[in-house]
């Protein structure tokens, strides 16, 4: 199987769901440009069709696919049964079939997808109970589906948002009614609720409960008991003998190099020095030099995301020569090279209060985010004293380096096909996180988040990390240009809230002028406010960058919209903003009808 299969899978896929909704060029051999396709090695991994009205049947050959790993379907128009052909792309990591009409139950084949991190079902018309899935989901959710049932016991520690509107019942939801006492119904149209397979040992135990199993209970908790307290006893001990060896010698020159780096920091990054954080941090690391010493070696991995492949691993990363890239509100960012070869951009934590299995939660979902406008987070490493992340390496530097690093002689200067091109960039990142489910949002959107790859495509990057670190790093005042007014705790952050922050970096783009620096101007007023002050024929010459006179009409039209579109996310009142998708499909028609996007011919 090959890119042809693939090929042939999707244009099969195309005539049975969609037709002419689907914009793509048939008359290019290699499916990998069509819109929503993206290919790695030469297959097709990813296919992205939300919103676009799709109905039928999903034919069988979508199965030669079997590289695709994402599959997002949601916002269409299918019903029936979940297709069985999603069973057979056991690659699936990623499966989103929310806001549709799928009927009939969640099928247990869903195990046959072994690497599904992601599963979206919510807002469709699924039936019956939830079967137990075997698999390691990271996200789910199955709101708004005519469920009833218990939920099953390894879904049980996601949040009751993933299981809204619907009439299932146990963690965490409410208590199932004693399903001892009242026995199961068959209700009409065949959606029972099987009795969970602890139900019914339950109720097998009650039944047969003999003067002789009483007593093997009473002795097992007897044994048991006395078995954790041994095990205390050898943690108790274990930790003490930590505590002591952690005040050696290697942990002091630990702190000694963490210091340096950090003084280091701002005039490292502008003089671009390069120096290492080898030896000396890697023998602090790991312990007198010697890997597994002080903490264990289970504790000493880097944990890495999806299926990349594992290219390094933590003590590479120490040895590798780095670089600051600078100092942010969450901690210090480096640049190391591996081999001579691969760059990461590792950024070390600061603040962070949170217990080992509360940041790996946390830390799992930011690293299941995936999307070709967001800055990938490629793996973490957590211990009692370091908490790094590794993210691909962006070669070209943030927006906000772009747009007021060099103001003088020799600037390129950037034109507005480019600008408005990083703005439709940031914003579909930002708003594939919030098509993520309601309660996720990026919390720091601001220029310097906004990161470029060679191309300058635009990718967002810190998202998620404010609600890992301490409030003292988040009271930054550097984000403050960028809040929203009612966002008064940094920590609580909310997708209007981004949306305003996003209107920020808009005006930023349009403008030219950052806004931390506004607050000092003679106005003496933030961005949006001072733009909303310049009456509508002034912005020409006072809104718009000076940079950008030369400009076609259409464009000047199209500046003029994007202006408006940046003072409407940016509205005092949360309910008045736009949501990200309708910011994303406005930017696109203004594109599009100024000639800087041309549509996709259909056939
Ligand atoms: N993945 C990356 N690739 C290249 N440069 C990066 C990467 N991540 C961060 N940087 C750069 O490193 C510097 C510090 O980044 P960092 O994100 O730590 O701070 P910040 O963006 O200034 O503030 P904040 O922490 O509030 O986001 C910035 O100049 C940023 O552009």
């Amino acid at each position: 199987q090959d890119l042809n299969a693939d090929r042939a899978a999707l244009l099969s896929l195309r005539s049975a769901v969609g037709g002419r909704t689907f914009r793509w060029n048939i008359k290019q051999t290699s499916p990998c440009n069509w819109a929503g396709v993206k290919c790695e090695n030469n297959r097709v991994t990813i296919l992205r069709l939300p919103g676009v009205a799709l109905s039928g049947n999903i034919p069988e050959d979508l199965s030669n696919s079997s590289n695709l790993r994402h599959l997002y379907l949601q916002g269409n128009r299918f019903s029936g049964e979940i297709p069985q052909v999603l069973f057979s792309l056991t690659n699936l990591v990623r499966l989103n079939l929310a806001s549709n009409s799928f009927t009939g139950e969640i099928s247990s084949d869903f195990t046959n997808l072994r690497r599904l991190k992601t599963l979206f079902l919510e807002n469709n018309k699924l039936s019956g109970s939830i079967p137990d899935l075997d698999l390691a989901l990271v996200q789910f959710n199955v709101s708004n589906n005519l469920l009833n049932g218990s939920i099953p016991r390894n879904l049980q520690n996601f949040k009751s948002d993933s299981f809204l509107q619907t009439s299932l019942c146990g963690k965490p939801l409410k208590i199932c009614p004693d399903e001892v006492t009242v026995p199961s119904q068959p209700t009409s149209g065949g959606n029972r609720t099987p009795p969970t397979v602890e139900g019914s040992m339950e109720k097998k135990n009650k039944n047969k409960l003999s003067g002789g199993a009483i007593a093997g209970i009473v002795i097992g908790c007897v044994v048991g008991f006395a078995l954790i307290a041994l095990i205390l006893m050898v943690l108790c001990r274990k930790k003490g003998n930590q505590r002591s060896r952690a005040v050696d010698s290697s942990t002091i020159k630990q702190q000694e190099v963490v210091v340096s780096g950090d003084k280091a920091g701002g005039e490292a990054a502008e003089n671009g020095n390069v120096y290492s954080v080898s030896a000396a941090a890697a023998a602090a690391m790991t312990g007198n030099g010697k890997a597994g010493e002080v903490n264990g070696p289970a504790t000493k991995k880097l944990v890495f995301f999806g299926n990349a492949s594992k290219v390094f691993d933590l003590e590479d990363l120490l040895r590798a020569s780095a670089e600051v890239l600078g100092k942010g509100t969450f901690g210090t960012a480096y640049k190391a090279v591996l081999d001579g070869m691969t760059a990461v951009a590792v950024k070390r934590l600061k603040d962070v209060m949170m217990a080992d299995k509360e940041f790996r939660e946390k830390i799992e979902l930011v690293g299941a985010m995936d999307h070709e406008n967001l800055v990938p987070l490629r793996a973490y490493y957590f211990s009692r004293d370091e908490k790094l992340l590794v993210y691909d390496f962006m070669p070209m530097g943030s927006l906000s380096a772009l747009l007021h690093g060099n103001r003088g002689a020799g600037r390129t200067p950037l034109t507005w096909n480019l600008r408005s091109r990083i703005a439709l960039g940031a914003a579909r990142g930002l708003d594939y996180l919030h098509s993520q489910g309601t309660l996720t949002s990026h919390g720091n959107v601001k220029s310097s988040n906004i990161l470029f790859t060679k191309s300058h495509d635009a990718k967002v990057s810190d998202f998620g990390l404010s609600q890992l670190v301490g409030s003292s790093a988040t009271t930054s005042n550097r984000a403050t240009g960028y809040r929203a007014p009612e966002v008064t705790d940094p920590k609580r952050v909310s997708q209007k809230g981004d949306v305003y922050s996003f209107g920020v970096v808009l005006l930023e783009l349009i403008t030219g002028k950052a806004p931390s620096n506004s607050v000092m101007n003679e106005e003496g007023v933030d961005l949006p406010r001072w733009v909303k002050s310049v009456e509508k024929d002034e912005w020409r010459r006072e809104v718009f960058d000076s940079e950008l006179l030369s400009l076609a009409t259409e464009e000047e039209e199209m500046m003029a919209e994007m202006v408006q579109l940046g003072i409407e996310c940016t509205s005092q009142h949360p309910d008045m903003r736009p949501e990200m998708s309708e910011v994303v499909r406005k930017m696109e028609n203004l594109r599009l009808s100024s000639g800087l996007d041309q549509v996709d011919e259909a056939d």
